[in-house]
């Protein structure tokens, strides 16, 4: 809808209406995805098999990892579209505040730098500002490895543990995110920004999150699946959690907040045993320079 306010024609496709995939991609510009992880791949292969004009850009609002390759939702895109321009979408972005039309600011980052400023005036808006930004990677890692976080956040909330606690879990939330991403070849910069650190701050701190309301909810006693039963829409960070674990291990990376999300979503440990298990680790130096 802000794309529809800022003139352009819009059409909408969901695997629940009525229209075809094909005729709603019939002569379009650019394809938005917004698709949950889980359906990237197919959707993205469903759309290979129909003939788009080259000129074609996609952009990638999903904040996910594959389970089998650990993949980012934009590097699906690109593999299965290698002469296409993709262009990731991801900031500070609940929806419900997007749709009441209260002001925010995105970030839309592409390796081409002529996509990612077609994304930006197509969306930009007095109440939605986008910055654009060199580094798909980071943003998009910012995006999406924040919502493993954002469960711990909701744990810390839910426990009420006090405002140190949390800024304390958020800022070494932000450290891990830091560590994974430089690994994979992310800028360090990106996650200070808007998609990053701004985007862990949202989310954190958010009633409206998904995520946050998962780590809530097993703070407050109930099980991982009555809270999936119940929560609209998906909470991306219970399946990221299980990939960034994989991942880190195989590059040896240490993720102690993700480690405890991890152990408590597979109803390991309690939301008190995985405090605890946090606050007596080794101490060590704040940053290893
Ligand atoms: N870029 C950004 O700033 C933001 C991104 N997100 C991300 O966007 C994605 C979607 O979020 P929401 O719309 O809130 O989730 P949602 O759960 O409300 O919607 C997910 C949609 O994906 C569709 N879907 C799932 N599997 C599919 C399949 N196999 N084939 C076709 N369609 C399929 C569902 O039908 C549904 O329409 C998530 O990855 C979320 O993390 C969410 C908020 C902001
Ligand atoms: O990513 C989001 C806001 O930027 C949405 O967060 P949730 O998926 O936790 O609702």
């Amino acid at each position: 809808n802000l794309a529809d306010a800022n003139g352009h024609e819009v059409r909408l496709w969901s695997r629940h209406g009525s229209q075809t995939l094909e005729t709603v991609l019939k002569d379009v510009q650019i394809v938005l995805s917004a698709i949950s992880m889980t359906g990237v791949r197919d959707v993205a292969f469903q759309v290979n098999s129909f003939s788009l004009s080259p000129e074609t850009i996609f952009i990638t609002a999903t904040k996910g990892l594959d389970p089998q390759t650990t993949c980012t939702p934009s590097q699906i895109w690109q593999t299965i579209f290698p002469n296409h321009a993709v262009v990731v979408l991801s900031g500070p972005n609940l929806s419900q505040e997007i749709q009441m039309q209260l002001p925010a600011a995105t970030v839309v980052a592409s390796n081409i730098s002529t996509a990612a400023e077609v994304v930006q005036l197509v969306f930009s808006s007095h109440r939605f500002r986008v910055y654009t930004n060199p580094d798909p990677l980071g943003v998009e890692l910012g995006g999406t490895l924040k919502n493993v976080i954002a469960i711990a956040a909701g744990v810390c909330d839910g426990l009420q543990l006090g405002t140190n606690a949390k800024a304390a879990l958020v800022t070494r939330g932000l450290t891990e995110i830091i560590r994974v991403g430089n690994d994979w070849g992310a800028k360090t910069e990106t996650f200070y920004g808007l998609s990053g650190l701004g985007d862990l701050l949202a989310t954190c701190n958010s009633p409206l999150s998904r995520n946050y309301q998962v780590g809530y909810q097993l703070a407050g006693g109930k099980t991982l699946r009555e809270i999936l039963t119940n929560l609209q829409g998906t909470a991306e960070g219970v399946n990221t959690c299980q990939v960034l674990i994989q991942r880190a291990k195989q590059q040896n990376i240490a993720v102690p907040i993700t480690e405890q999300v991890y152990h408590l979503l597979q109803g390991e440990i309690t939301p008190r045993q995985a405090l605890d298990e946090l606050m007596l680790r080794d101490i060590k130096p704040e940053y290893n320079y």
